[in-house]
């Protein structure tokens, strides 16, 4: 349920309001937007709470929400949130770009790829320090010293860094670190992890499990939302479908239709999507086609030796930078922001 009150409300009344919701045994959740305040009221809502509330001065609508989820809806926040980390803007009118390796392999490497993607314009640098892997015997990631690595790199060139945290015991570590934290396909319902990353500010790019539809998704967002952590992006990250030529299937569709249920920004990652290379920077060009808030892509320098076996879905930097330059062009057509330094493509060979 959701109680919607004019922004001209005095503190003291909102307040009066959020007691009376709590006194009744339920959670207030207030979002403000510039014509009005929203507050979502997590719990068992009678419909006594709901007459009374639309009693109140001050109190315009009550209107129940039938989703299962609440604060990830478009209901609840009719805006799209932007979050804003360290000025850099996602979810608003900048096209944010997130590049790297799959995983940290060593400093000289994430230090490497840092300078490339800045160099090309991107804003973020990814890069996982604990792989979950299909296999156990696989490399599973270097952990937190692979944490220190990025940082360190991404400080000294001036990116954001995103990394994954597959656990609740790692999310502190993790977030004393990085500026985003990622939770992989394979855990989007580990509720365990999502309850802890609500107890946190830190910014959560949550991505779609692999057989998951997108009501799973948003109720896996709110559960991040409902802890009290607002700073959640989604994202698709391909589905696994019949098709078998491709790692995964990209579901575009997934973009305007997560954008119309929830608030919440969008993210694309073509090279889970895909698994190959070849259609990496097509599938980009289609996501922000489709409005994506940004891309999560990787990059690597050496891709043919990647620790992991993403190297095949691994762009060269030459590549990165290309797209990125081409990006800037397509960018404003879909009313978004986006700008390169404009190297030379051939300096990243
Ligand atoms: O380590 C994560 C990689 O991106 C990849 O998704 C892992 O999958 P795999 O272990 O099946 O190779
Ligand atoms: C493992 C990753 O992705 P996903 O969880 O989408 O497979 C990743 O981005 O490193």
């Amino acid at each position: 349920m959701i109680a919607i009150t004019s922004n001209t409300i005095s503190e003291e009344r909102l307040n009066e309001i959020i007691s009376y919701i709590e006194k009744s045994g339920n959670q207030a959740h207030v979002s403000k937007g510039t014509d009005r305040t929203v507050i979502g009221i997590i719990g068992q809502a009678s419909p006594t709470l709901a007459e009374h509330l639309r009693q109140m001065t001050g109190v315009e609508n009550v209107i129940k929400i039938s989703k299962s989820y609440k604060l990830a809806s478009r209901d609840f926040h009719p805006e799209d949130t932007v979050i804003d980390i360290k000025g850099v803007k996602i979810g608003g009118d900048e096209l944010v770009i997130m590049g790297g390796p799959c995983a940290v392999e060593s400093a000289e490497q994430i230090d490497e790829i840092a300078r490339l993607v800045k160099a090309a314009g991107g804003q973020v640098l990814r890069g996982g320090a604990f792989k979950p892997r299909t296999g156990p015997y696989s490399f599973q990631g270097v952990g937190v010293e692979g944490l220190v690595m990025m940082k360190e790199a991404g400080e000294k060139h001036g990116l954001l860094t995103i990394t994954e945290v597959m656990t609740p015991e790692y999310v502190d570590v993790c977030a004393e670190y990085a500026d985003i934290l990622q939770v992989g396909t394979r855990n989007m319902q580990n509720f365990d992890l999502l309850r802890k990353l609500g107890t946190i500010k830190t910014p959560v790019l949550l991505k779609r499990g692999f057989s998951s539809t997108y009501d799973e998704l948003l109720n896996a967002a709110e559960y991040i939302l409902a802890g009290g952590n607002p700073n959640v992006m989604l994202c698709e990250r391909g589905i696994r479908t019949f098709e078998t030529y491709t790692r995964n299937t990209l579901d575009l569709t997934a973009i305007p239709v997560l954008q119309q249920l929830s608030h919440l920004p969008v993210i694309s990652d073509p090279s889970h999507g895909t698994g190959r290379r070849e259609l990496v920077e097509t599938m980009c060009k289609a996501s922000v086609a489709a409005g994506a808030n940004g891309l999560i892509v990787e990059m690597h320098t050496d891709p043919d030796n990647s620790m992991t076996g993403d190297g095949v879905q691994s762009l060269f930097p030459h590549q990165f930078a290309q797209l990125l330059q081409d990006l800037e062009k397509l960018a404003p057509l879909m009313g978004k922001k986006f700008e390169t330094p404009k190297q030379p493509v051939e300096s990243f060979r």
